[in-house]
């Protein structure tokens, strides 16, 4: 049916029966004064969950019917607007998603549509009902059979880490080293479950599954394409809603994604996993700056279905809400800590080794041990990796004459030297330009990089390795990982498959290359410039390191077999001016319980999360002054008004970002602390409207934007 006439239709009917009204969440601006839910006019009594199209204003948008408020409030119907038509063909909405969304909203201070509907694929918004009748009547992905695998015996530790997610309730923290296995557990769970009940779905989400293709390989060639479906950005909007569908129907079993995917209307969800837990790109940092691990956990919880977080690094969060019970402690933490300390095929954890950059020449990039060390492993046939965090050529160009530095003009930040097309670029708000000729300040043509990044490394590393030979007497092969490199569709997968195939030697990249890869022939990893986290400002900068130097390792040595067959054990390798710093200590024990336990007595000493809970309101505006006043005059407010929770939080004063201006705009932040999350919860809830009328004061004028980040990862 043409829109229209379907449009006039439902008003027709709405004038005929006794039309009743329905509560609407659609996608409102976030801090709108429009309240949660809009009220329309139906002919028929729709179900909580229906998807429904609505006028709002002079357009037509996509809504979903949310459970009828009390009715006292609700105005005479025929003063509303009517729902101009429903979804057809789709089911309504679940009770347990729309839960799930609500809490996000009121948790992560967002509103109830924009979180709706965002979780929604877009082209549900933009589908006419032919167009989207048509998708629905598409026939689902031929169902290309799961090959029959022999399944291989599981290790003593994955039997018994499956065991225990079969026989109890969770969540449960899968502690299991680099290469123990943890995602052959996860096959076996999703397997016994999807077996057990023919309705069950299990969500297993991955940090970035661009990068583990292997991983979405693993589970359909076990379970068979036309049950598992992918929902990540990287998909066209047709992807994205057949995925969609195939998950809210129920047909398919199996959703693999990133934390999009947390939003997935799942009807019959029974488990979630949570691969790599302590990865930073579970929390969106952008809009609802929610965190999908804990709406994972919170998911589980209300819908009844199991979750389990597995990682080698779990995040201190984590690590702490899974401590065992104690004498001090008899409860324990919420979480069940499952351990597999162990590799595959008793593989041994790369042997670590320091390298004292105090010791070497002045301005060494790759110290001669290191050095020697990768010649003989490529002369071996064997894989190398040196992971540097810093993509580029070198974070800044300067006049050796004035100090000219190539800043950013519209950012406080440098334009990082991009050799390989002679661009300045600025990695915060893209802004690109040619490198200049000469110094624009003075003119002096000798202008230099500073500093390095992945892409002057690689050019350092084939000139030192120029002479070297592989064991078939060809030269060596060096290719490069990063952002950069795989800008191009399907390069990241194409660069991946060569370093699976054996035909790189030299695996130069960022902590792209760190992340999960199987690989099998890499013998000796690198770190040459960790140094820089270990004195940031921000607290979890020694977390964050440690977890990727581990992770790093962790690609090392991970086929037991072959590496017995080899010369030497495998290494991972740090260049470092503070060798004895505990990072380094830990990271050469192999021992994270230890640096867990370290961390944590100090963020306990300190009053900081997981000890305390936090929220930040970040402020833009066009000066410093304008955003930091906003925050003043908004924590004012909020103690003049006395606000519930405000005895038990205490609020910072305003700072500029570290990044202070990006893109022209100054941003600024408060931090609000306190060691109750519920009372944290209770005051941000009634500080919304206080930050709301503050905005509206015409004193604040030339302010952007103003948002809160709750839990933020990054301060
Ligand atoms: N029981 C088993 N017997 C033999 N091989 C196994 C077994 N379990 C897993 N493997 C193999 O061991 C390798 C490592 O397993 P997997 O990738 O699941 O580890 P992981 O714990 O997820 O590692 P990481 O955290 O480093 O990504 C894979 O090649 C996998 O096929
Ligand atoms: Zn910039």
């Amino acid at each position: 049916m043409h829109p229209k006439a379907e449009k006039e239709d439902e008003a027709e009917r709405a004038s005929d029966d006794a039309p009743c009204t329905v509560q609407v969440a659609v996608h409102t601006p976030a801090h709108s004064a429009i309240g949660e839910l809009l009220s329309y006019r139906s002919a028929t009594l729709l179900a909580p969950g229906t998807l429904v199209r609505v006028p709002l204003g002079q357009r037509e948008v996509l809504g979903v019917v949310w459970d009828r408020a009390d009715d006292t409030a609700a105005q005479a119907p025929v003063q509303l607007r009517a729902v101009a038509g429903v979804l057809g063909g789709v089911a309504p909405l679940g009770a347990d998603w729309r839960a799930l969304v609500a809490f996000a909203a009121r948790y992560y201070q967002r509103s109830l549509g924009e979180i709706a509907l965002a979780a929604l694929p877009a082209q549900l918004r933009t589908l006419g009902p032919e167009q989207m009748a048509r998708r629905l009547r598409r026939p689902a992905t031929q169902a290309e059979q799961a090959n029959a695998i022999e399944l291989i015996a599981l290790s003593a530790e994955q039997e018994s880490a499956r065991a225990q997610i079969s026989s109890k309730i969770g969540p449960f923290l899968m502690f299991g080293s680099t290469g123990s296995g943890k995602t052959e557990v996860y096959l076996r769970c999703v397997q016994e479950l999807l077996q057990a009940d023919p309705a069950a779905q299990a969500l297993v989400m991955v940090p970035e599954i661009n990068l583990t293709p292997q991983l979405e390989e693993r589970f359909v060639s076990r379970f068979g394409a036309a049950q598992v479906v992918s929902l990540h950005s990287g998909m066209t909007n047709p992807q994205r809603l057949k995925s969609w569908l195939a998950a809210h129907s129920g047909q398919a079993r199996i959703v693999l994604g990133t934390r999009m995917a947390v939003f997935a209307s799942m009807p019959g969800l029974a488990l979630i996993v949570v691969d790599e837990e302590h990865d930073a790109s579970y929390k969106q940092q952008e809009g609802a700056r929610y965190s999908a691990r804990d709406l994972a956990i919170w998911r589980g919880h209300a819908c009844g279905a199991k979750v389990v977080l597995g990682s080698a690094t779990p995040s201190l969060e984590s690590w702490h809400a899974s401590r065992p019970p104690s004498p001090q402690d008899p409860e324990g933490g919420r979480y069940l800590r499952l351990a597999m300390p162990s590799r595959i095929g008793a593989a041994a954890l790369p042997r670590v080794r320091r390298v004292d950059m105090g010791q070497q020449p002045h301005r060494t990039v790759f110290s001669a041990p290191l050095l020697a060390a990768i010649t003989e492993r490529v002369q071996r046939g064997e894989q190398c990796m040196v992971l540097l965090n810093r993509r580029g050529y070198a974070p800044v160009l300067t006049c050796s004459d004035c100090d000219w530095k190539s800043d950013c003009p519209h950012c406080s930040a440098h334009q990082v030297f991009h050799k390989i097309d002679r661009s300045l670029r600025c990695h915060h708000c893209g802004f690109a330009q040619r490198v200049p000729r000469a110094c624009p300040a003075c003119g002096n043509p000798d202008i230099v990089p500073i500093g390095r990044g992945t892409e002057q490394l690689e050019e350092q590393l084939a000139a030192l390795l120029a002479g070297v030979q592989r064991a078939d007497g060809s030269p060596v092969r060096i290719a490069r990982i990063d952002a950069d490199s795989t800008r191009a569709a399907g390069a990241l997968q194409s660069q991946l498959a060569q370093v699976h195939a054996g035909e790189v030697d030299v695996l130069v990249g960022t902590q792209m290359i760190a992340k999960g890869h199987d690989f099998r022939r890499v013998s000796l990893v690198a770190a040459v410039q960790p140094d820089g986290a270990l004195f940031s400002s921000d607290f979890r900068a020694p977390e964050r390191l440690f977890a990727l130097l581990m992770q790093a390792a962790g690609r090392a040595g991970r086929d037991a077999a072959w590496m017995a067959e080899r010369g030497a054990p495998c290494e991972m390798w740090v260049q470092t001016y503070h060798p004895t710093h505990p990072v380094y200590e830990a990271l050469r024990r192999h021992d994270y319980p230890a640096f867990a336990a370290q961390q944590l007595t100090e963020r306990q000493q300190a009053s900081m999360p997981p000890f305390a809970f936090q929220a930040l309101v970040r402020a833009d505006a066009r000066t410093q002054p304008v955003a930091q006043g906003f925050l003043t005059a908004a924590a004012e407010a909020a103690r003049a008004a006395a606000l519930p929770g405000l005895e038990h939080v205490s609020l910072y004063p305003p700072v500029p970002l570290v990044v202070q201006r990006v893109a022209g705009v100054e941003r600024a932040q408060m931090l609000i602390e306190s060691s109750s999350r519920p009372a944290l919860q209770h005051f941000l809830a009634a500080w919304q409207g206080v930050l709301r009328s503050t905005r509206a004061d015409p004193v604040h004028k030339g302010l952007v934007r103003w948002l809160v980040d709750v839990d933020p990862l990054a301060i």
